[in-house]
């Protein structure tokens, strides 16, 4: 697996170490002055799923955001697969552009169209491979937005919230795609969200950020596929809310 060094003037690294898909050392962030990032310590292993959690503005997108090598302004180490791709809540597809050729957007080559049409089929989405952006539905862009990172064969998958929009059904049904995929493919996950169900749903990890580190890790050795009303499933769930400061009764209050 080729590798992406992001080693800023003030790092201290040792590259040849390096069992681990995300390898991430004393990162820190600052906007302005401000610290977002503080000395965080990260390692994800070869397809791993990992799920991350955190309040609103704790900087789970600025970490994710310098994975994906969108932000390079940092102190410390990181280390991530050459082949990454990334998924955002809104699927930035290019609205002059037909389905299959965003799926192909920015890929290296002239790839084929047959590259996008296996991808498009793989989310379930291949009928709407002439389609313009603008007449897909929520779910359709997410799967499509999907596709377009799975064309890029990435060994980790960058995720920021890609269920955020979508109606409750819509979302759990890529939620199950998005774990079948994973677990077709083995590559590593790091998926953004505010859900703490979908964390315990998908993830062998649920991380939860804070103070602009990781304050909290969570294994989820349930078998899969996992069912939220096992009662294991529950007691996950109610421990991760109580790390977020959220009480269960509350709520559902
Ligand atoms: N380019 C930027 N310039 C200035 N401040 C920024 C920038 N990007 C992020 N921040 C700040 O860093 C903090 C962390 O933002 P980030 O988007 O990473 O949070 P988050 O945990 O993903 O939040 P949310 O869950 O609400 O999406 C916020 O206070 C945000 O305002």
């Amino acid at each position: 697996m080729a590798t992406d060094v992001h080693r800023p003037v003030s790092a201290t690294v040792s590259s040849a170490r390096r069992p681990a898909a995300v390898h991430i050392e004393g990162l820190t962030r600052s906007f302005d002055g401000r610290t977002v990032i503080d000395g965080l310590h990260l390692d994800i292993a070869p397809g791993e799923f990992v799920a991350l959690l955190g309040r609103s503005g704790c900087g789970k997108s600025t970490l994710l955001r310098i994975l994906a090598g969108l932000d390079r302004d940092i102190r410390g180490t990181v280390l991530v697969p050459r082949r990454r791709a990334v998924a955002f809540q809104a699927p930035r597809l290019m609205p002059w552009k037909k389905v299959w050729r965003n799926v192909l957007l920015g890929l290296p080559g002239k790839p084929e169209r047959g590259v996008a049409e296996r991808a498009l089929d793989e989310v379930g989405l291949g009928h709407r491979i002439d389609a313009w952006p603008r007449t897909l539905s929520g779910g359709e862009a997410q799967r499509a937005s999907l596709a377009r990172a799975l064309v890029r064969e990435p060994d980790l998958l960058l995720l920021d919230e890609p269920f955020g929009a979508l109606d409750a059904l819509t979302r759990i049904k890529a939620q199950r795609l998005v774990g079948e995929l994973w677990e077709q493919r083995a590559c590593a996950v790091l998926l953004v969200t505010h859900d703490v169900e979908e964390a315990v749903l998908l993830a062998d990890r649920v991380l939860v950020m804070d103070g602009g580190r990781i304050a909290h890790e969570q294994r989820i050795d349930l078998e899969r596929p996992r069912r939220i009303t096992d009662p294991r499933f529950a007691a996950l769930r109610a421990g991760l809310l109580e790390r977020l400061g959220v009480h269960a009764a509350a709520e559902t209050a």
